[in-house]
């Protein structure tokens, strides 16, 4: 079966091509934060992101002729993890009632506009960022009015928690991990026996701060800036996910480029960087409580994970709390792919959003 996997991220198109389990391409298209500057809102990147995958198809000789096209999952309501057909009621969700603003919403919005073009083509999402395990401690905040939520990078840490679980000779289901995915957002979360029953919101205003995201910010001085009257609020949103972070800090959410100017005497880009690695090791740290510091393992992944600069100086804060075990970049691709086809084959249930 031939499958399309799509998959927009915060500073990224990843675009795939899987004949079964067979990738026959695999593409990785880095944005800039200028190049993305121009769209308003992330909807408005649908038809860019759109064109983007069919050249690369048309590019690389692929016929646009699909079993399925599966994206990335978009912010939905809180749901349980698995693949879903994308419905009516997730479009509208993600479109006309978007509850957060990601660059992961066009994933099912793209995969289906795709597939509707190809007769008997389906069109799937699989574990969203929204996918909530949380222990119901973990929920609650010192303000009833703002409970906490989860968005993470639920795909990716999941299946590199089973990768490991193999390697290991293992199930996921026997394990207590905290995975730190290090991407444009940066999620930690600690997975009991097969659950995350502790997540951050690694899109608004939660844990570290990452290439674009301003993480955990001081609360009476976010209030102070809300009422200055200097900002909209759409560039106050802006400043918490998006221009935020190192983007906001030093321009840019290229960490390689980042890692280069240090190496040329850039002070200011050391701190900054060295400031962003302290606040993940204090965050993987505080997770280590939801697993009462029983940890079998801790598993950096996602792009930063490539950096020796980035993991050797994590590894230093935190490699007293348990092994540490490496996975650069993500699984996701796999990840979908396997999804899409275990649903088209009958082998994986096909989840119903409402
Ligand atoms: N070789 C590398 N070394 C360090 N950082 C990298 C490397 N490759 C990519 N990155 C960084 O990883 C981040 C993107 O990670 P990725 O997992 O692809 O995220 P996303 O899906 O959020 O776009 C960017 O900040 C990018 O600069
Ligand atoms: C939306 C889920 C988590 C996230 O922050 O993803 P990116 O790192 O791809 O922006």
């Amino acid at each position: 079966m031939k499958i399309l996997v799509i998959n927009p991220g915060s500073t990224s198109t990843k675009i795939a091509v899987y004949e079964d389990m067979l990738p026959l391409l695999m593409c990785n298209i880095q944005h800039s934060v200028e190049e993305l500057s121009v769209f308003p809102q992330v909807l408005d990147e649908f038809e860019f992101r759109k064109n983007l995958v069919l050249r690369e198809l048309e590019t690389n000789g692929i016929p646009f002729a699909f079993d399925a096209v599966v994206g990335r999952g978009g912010l939905l309501k809180p749901v349980s993890g698995g693949v879903y057909e994308v419905n009516e009621a997730m479009i509208q969700d993600t479109t006309t009632h978007a509850m957060h603003t990601h660059a992961c919403n066009l994933g099912g919005l793209i995969a289906h506009n795709l597939a509707s073009q190809l007769p008997g083509c389906r069109a799937f999402i699989a574990d969203p960022g929204v996918v909530d395990e949380l222990d119901d401690v973990a929920r609650i905040t010192g303000s009833p009015l703002m409970p906490r939520i989860t968005i993470w990078h639920a795909l990716n840490q999941k299946a590199i928690a089973r990768h490991y679980a193999r390697e290991q000779g293992t199930r996921y289901e026997d394990l207590d991990l905290i995975i730190c995915h290090l991407g444009g957002g940066i999620s930690v979360a600690a997975h009991h026996h097969g659950k995350a029953i502790e997540a951050n919101n690694a899109l608004n205003g939660d844990g570290p701060f990452s290439p674009e995201r301003a993480g955990t910010l001081p609360a009476g001085a976010l209030i102070d800036l809300c009422f200055s009257g200097k900002f909209t609020r759409d560039e106050l949103k802006k400043r918490i996910s998006g221009h935020a972070g190192l983007a906001a800090h030093l321009g840019t959410t290229n960490v390689p480029a980042i890692i280069r100017s240090i190496e040329e005497g850039d002070k200011k880009a050391e701190l900054v960087l060295d400031s962003m690695i302290y606040n993940v090791a204090k965050t993987i740290a505080a997770t280590s409580v939801a697993l009462y510091g029983k940890i079998d393992a801790i598993l950096l992944t996602g792009g930063i994970a490539y950096s020796d600069y980035v993991v050797s100086r994590l590894k230093k804060r935190i490699s007293f709390l348990a092994p540490i075990h490496v996975y650069p970049g993500e699984e996701e691709m796999d990840s979908l792919a396997f999804n899409a086809l275990g649903a088209l084959k009958g082998e994986l249930p096909i989840q119903i959003y409402t």
